[in-house]
């Protein structure tokens, strides 16, 4: 099941286009990385699905019902998505009354929304996110990464099927980054919690992201999983011969299942881990590019090389280049947050 569906989702504010036609689908279970340049319209995004925004235009669908719609066709039938599931949100400055402690800030919560065995919920979600030996402090005194720790805690009061997280790794340090990704991910996975989370820090994202939603200019410009990144990031073979064209015949011959490429500059590119032994070579290196170490370990790339060599020197084609190259994460994304969005 989807957890959401936007459709055409938009939101003007005077003459600017915040977000734009805006079609983006997580599903049920995801942890979504929401990339973007400044600007771009996460945030907005992710306050109009957690209802602290209206859209001009558009619909956005909560497992299966509409909870938001323009306004030209109303809002019947659309229902307020905590009656259905519960989503927790934490974008922008978190809702902190600073003259009270993190416990009492969530109590105040729990209480409100009905929760069962408050103060148990509330002592777990302070351990949870390292703020239990925080006592009677004020939460004025915090700091930024502590506030955004109890701004996380504040959103997963009532355990939430959906947690929307702008930035929450804003003014944290190395550790606390590391602890509340690890939180996160075993909310997901234990809890089943769906997440969707913007960051501009791409590497933590990369820790966690099963599938990524890039967006440019208020449009989705692609969604991918996080098998596609690492396809695409991973190391590739790059061939150049005096004879492309027979050589990609040769290679999707003696390689069948392999991701192969025709790059604009007449090279191919044979992405490394989808490298499969071909039937007439059973040591070829796809068993190691395959198994369980890296795609960036030198052995399974020399190991290519040197089968890939034998192909081609056996099908008599003249080698120009040979060569290994790895694509960097942030590179990817740098250039598809700046792929012009589809119209
Ligand atoms: N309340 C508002 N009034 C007017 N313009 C706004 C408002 N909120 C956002 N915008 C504009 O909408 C666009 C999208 O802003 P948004 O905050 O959604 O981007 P973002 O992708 O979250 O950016 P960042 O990564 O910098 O947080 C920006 O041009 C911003 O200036």
């Amino acid at each position: 099941m989807y957890a959401i569906q936007t459709h055409d989702l938009t939101k003007i504010y005077g003459k600017k286009h915040a977000v734009d036609h805006l079609n983006m689908t997580v599903h049920e279970g995801d942890i979504y990385g929401f990339v973007g340049n400044n600007g771009a319209g996460k945030s907005t995004t992710m306050k109009m699905i957690a209802g602290l925004a209206s859209p001009t235009w558009g619909e956005i669908e909560l497992y299966g019902q509409l909870i938001g719609a323009h306004p030209a066709r109303g809002n019947a039938g659309g229902v307020n998505a905590t009656q259905t599931h519960h989503v927790g949100a934490l974008i922008e400055e978190p809702g902190v009354l600073k003259a009270h402690s993190a416990f009492d800030n969530l109590m105040m919560k729990a209480l409100a929304i009905g929760v069962i065995n408050p103060k148990e919920h509330c002592r777990d979600l302070l351990k949870l996110v390292g703020l239990a030996d925080t006592g009677s402090q004020p939460a004025k005194k915090f700091s930024l990464g502590m506030k955004q720790r109890l701004g996380l805690a504040l959103a997963l009061v009532g355990t939430p099927d959906l947690l929307l997280l702008d930035e929450p790794f804003n003014g944290m340090d190395p550790q606390a980054t590391r602890d509340m990704r690890q939180a996160l991910v075993r909310l997901n996975r234990e809890r089943g919690v769906t997440i969707v989370i913007s960051s501009h820090v791409l590497d933590q994202l990369n820790r966690m992201a099963t599938r990524y939603g890039v967006v440019r200019d208020g449009a989705l410009v692609r969604e991918i999983t996080e098998a596609q990144v690492h396809e695409s990031c991973g190391s590739s073979v790059r061939i150049k011969t005096a004879d492309p064209a027979r050589t990609l015949a040769t290679l999707e011959e003696r390689l069948p299942g392999a991701n192969l490429r025709a790059l604009p500059d007449q090279a191919i590119s044979i992405s490394l881990p989808s490298l499969v032994p071909a039937a007439s070579a059973p040591a070829a290196p796809a068993a190691s590019a395959t198994s369980s170490s890296s795609a960036t370990d030198p052995a399974p790339a020399a190991q290519a090389v040197e089968h890939i060599s034998r192909i081609l020197h056996d099908a008599d084609q003249v080698v120009l280049e040979l060569s290994v190259t790895e694509r960097d994460i942030e590179d990817y994304f740098v250039e598809l947050m700046g792929t012009p969005a589809p119209k």
